[in-house]
């Protein structure tokens, strides 16, 4: 209970058994000034030893970098906090005086993004557990193509039946395409349930044969086209990227007209493709967010905003409420700018290959961050209060103001909103204004949501993070390793350059955000420049190996002693983190590789393009992950082999790596069984081992090189050249 005897509508609760991990943190700090300690004492003597004294200062330095990373990521590890929310509560205080919602949901790629998967996002949304006079939906299309918005044409119809459907079963997810996939069957204990879910699932296969027949086919058929005005729109479209502004309202919440089957007023429903000139730069995702804002802000201007990507469905009917008890909580609830949800995949297998599923950074890191001042925005599955995104700073007045805006602004009809919509979704709209700068998304940044999100958090306004038992956002997770690794690339250079920027949370963030909050930006913001450390720290080693130098200490020595606790202590720590929030063994040796793989190579990559871009060489961009993958690709995806398939740059820096430490590594088998002086075996023991590891974790990269026949095995171009780059090291490094 709050002060005043009034009831809180969410509680907060600190994580359990802090204790043990401050003393684990404790431990490993003392083992890493050790190890830095031993760095400086064993620094070798001048004489003769020139190659060992720079090989010795580089893994000092990769060292020193891993200490002060792993120092900073402790900051948000701290302390998390979690939160649970009283719906009951709220909805007995506001059911009759709940803000308007606008729900966004971006698509891009129409190849790529399938329309069908496009509207069960659409109708998941739809079928929230929310008064629908108050939910507002907008489909952003930066496709712009009319086979979206035929599908979404024909969930407009459809949901018609679904929602009722929804409502009176209260069934769960309320996408259909997951629901049929997850209840293949009515529940049988209700007979008239079976009859109606027959009939829905019969009319939901029979829609969406209609689209993905027409997706197929590429274009939408003169039938169809008389169907519905909007169609008119694409007479004048000459490409994806050379359009005018599209808005159509498909379903006007307000008109007496727009009901289900039941009679029960429906959703708004809008499809938006915002103008696109070959001249004008269009801003990717945030771009289209801005025009989304601006549009939804005449037409239903819902004081919550809601984003999703079209991917990622709602999965519990209820978190819009859930949201709400936030936001609407009398003590709190007047500081809070967003809400943001954990992501989740369902296509992800047992052992998650390409470790997408982030477990603990989802339950620990977010909210970390929550106990910090506040979670980051990542995107989808989250909630925001229209006017913190539009750039307003926060100020005590916003407290309770929600009475004053339930009513919605707009009185025109339908086809007059449509056109004046239409210039704020124009290309030259945003000329000379403070759009994609000090309001909505900001531009100019590949994670637009981190640094919206951080500007957010610097103008004064706090933010949550909310998991809720049943996930409230589900998606879609890439299938292959380099759509990952690509992913990976784009959001380490965009956290990367954030850091770079004048937005540096530790010199922006000074005293706008909380110490603590601008430390633990800092481990996402820094991904980037792990790469060099980690090049150095996977090959150095293994080529010194190869040529006699030791960087280690003796295995028998004290000095090892350090080494070997920071190692066994930091990774059994984060096993038992691992299984804790239910993962498997094997998915965390997988976890250990993606994260190695990252880290040489879209790091890299997103290092190498940060600078350049610093430069003026490169600019912007954004590659949209596919979210659907041929059958072929998706068996391999499904029995966890790894996909290797096109060459990539980024694949010749994994086999070269993979090969070169192979290579050291039979070599140093071969000098064990050969018997070289046991002496010299010991000091290079530590490196033998680090050299076995890097093999062991490397294995599906051998068999994607030399014992797969598959279309997804490693191109042979691959192979040869990393074969030849790893020799090439390797002699270098024996006949130094
Ligand atoms: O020009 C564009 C490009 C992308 N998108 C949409 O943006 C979303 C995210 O794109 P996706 O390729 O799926 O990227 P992810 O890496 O999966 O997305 C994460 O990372 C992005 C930042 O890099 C955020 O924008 C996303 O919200 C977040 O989920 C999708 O709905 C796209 O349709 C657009 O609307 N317009
Ligand atoms: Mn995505």
């Amino acid at each position: 209970m709050g002060k005043d005897g009034y009831l809180r509508l969410f509680e907060t609760k600190a994580a359990r058994g802090r204790i043990l991990f401050r003393c684990y943190a404790a431990s490993v700090l003392v083992g890493i000034t050790f190890i830095c300690v031993y760095r400086v004492v064993h620094f070798p003597a001048a004489d003769g030893q020139l190659l060992r004294r720079w090989a010795w200062m580089g893994l000092s330095l990769a060292e020193l970098w891993f200490s002060l990373y792993w120092f900073i990521t402790q900051f948000v590890r701290w302390n998390p906090i979690y939160r649970y929310t009283f719906k009951d509560r709220l909805s007995q205080k506001y059911e009759n005086a709940f803000p308007g919602i606008d729900i966004f949901v971006c698509t891009a790629e129409p190849r790529i993004e399938p329309p069908i998967m496009v509207i069960n996002t659409v109708l998941s949304v739809m079928a929230y557990n929310y008064p629908s006079q108050k939910l507002c939906i907008y489909l952003s299309d930066d496709g712009g193509s009319d086979l979206t918005f035929y599908a979404l044409l024909e969930a407009s119809r459809f949901s018609k039946h679904w929602l009722p459907f929804c409502r009176k079963f209260s069934i769960e997810p309320r996408s259909p395409a997951a629901y049929f996939s997850t209840n293949p069957k009515p529940h049988d204990s209700n007979p008239l349930m079976a009859q109606e879910w027959f009939s829905i699932k019969k009319s939901y296969e029979d829609m969406k044969n209609r689209i993905e027949t027409t997706t197929r086919l590429g274009r939408v058929s003169e039938e169809i086209r008389k169907e519905h005005k909007g169609f008119l729109e694409w007479n004048h479209v000459s490409t994806q990227y050379n359009h005018q502004s599209i808005v159509q309202i498909l379903i006007d919440g307000r008109e007496g007209k727009a009901v289900d089957v039941e009679g029960q007023s429906l959703p708004t429903l809008v499809y938006l493709s915002r103008e696109k000139r070959p001249q004008y730069h269009h801003n990717f995702k945030a771009g289209a967010m801005n025009s989304l804002i601006r549009v939804s802000s005449k037409i239903s201007n819902g004081s919550i905003i809601l984003n999703v990507d079209c991917d990622m469905y709602s999965n519990n009917s209820e978190s819009v409420r859930d949201a709400l008890c936030f936001f609407m909580d009398e003590e709190k609830g007047h500081e809070i700018a967003y809400v943001q949800f954990p992501p989740s995949y369902n296509n992800l297998t047992r052992n998650d290959l390409y470790g997408t599923c982030f477990r603990v950074l989802n339950e620990v890191d977010l909210p970390g961050l929550d106990a910090n001042g506040g979670p980051c925005y990542i995107g989808s599955g989250c909630f925001h209060r229209r006017k913190a995104l539009c750039g307003m700073k926060y100020s005590e007045e916003c407290e309770r103001e929600w009475k004053r805006e339930t009513d919605r602004t707009a009185r025109e009809s339908a086809s007059v909103l449509e056109a004046s919509c239409k210039v704020l979704a124009s290309c030259s709209y945003e000329e000379n204004t403070q759009w994609g700068k000090e309001m909505g998304l900001k531009y100019g940044c590949s994670v637009e949501d981190i640094i919206t999100g951080l500007s957010i958090q610097c103008r004064g306004w706090k933010s949550i993070s909310f998991s809720p038992e049943r996930k409230g956002f589900v998606g879609v997770a890439p299938t292959t390793l380099l759509q990952s690794l690509i992913q990976h690339k784009r959001w380490s250079e965009g956290n990367f350059q954030i850091f770079l920027s004048r937005y540096c949370p530790l010199l922006y963030g000074h005293k706008r955000i909380p110490l603590e909050l601008q430390f633990s930006y800092c481990p996402y913001l820094l991904w980037a420049p792990n790469c060099l450390p980690t090049l150095y720290y996977v090959a150095v080693p293994s080529l010194c190996l190869l040529g006699g130098i030791s960087l280690f200490p003796e295995i028998s020595s004290l000095w090892a002693l350090p080494f070997a606790y920071v190692i066994i202590a930091k990774y059994a720590y984060s096993l038992g983190e691992f299984l804790w929030f239910g993962g498997t063994i094997q998915g965390w040796w997988n976890e250990q590789r993606i994260w190695a793989l990252r880290r040489t190579t879209s790091y890299f990559f997103a290092l190498l393009d940060t600078i350049l871009k610093l430069l003026g060489f490169a600019e912007t961009t954004f590659a949209v992950t596919a979210k659907v993958s041929d059958e072929d690709v998706s068996r391999r995806y499904e029995q966890e082999v790894m996909e290797f398939g096109s060459p990539s740059p980024m694949f010749t820096i994994i086999a070269t790596l993979a090969m070169l430490n192979l290579f050291s590594f039979v070599c140093c088998v071969k000098r064990v069984f050969v018997g070289i002086q046991i002496k010299a075996l010991e000091s290079l023991a530590l490196q033998g081992i680090l050299c076995g590891v890097v093999v062991l974790i490397n294995l599906p990269v051998y068999q994607g090189l030399f014992f797969r026949k598959d279309k997804g095995a490693m191109p042979t171009s691959v192979t040869y050249k990393s074969v030849a780059l790893a020799l090439l090291a390797c002699s270098i490094a024996l006949y130094q």
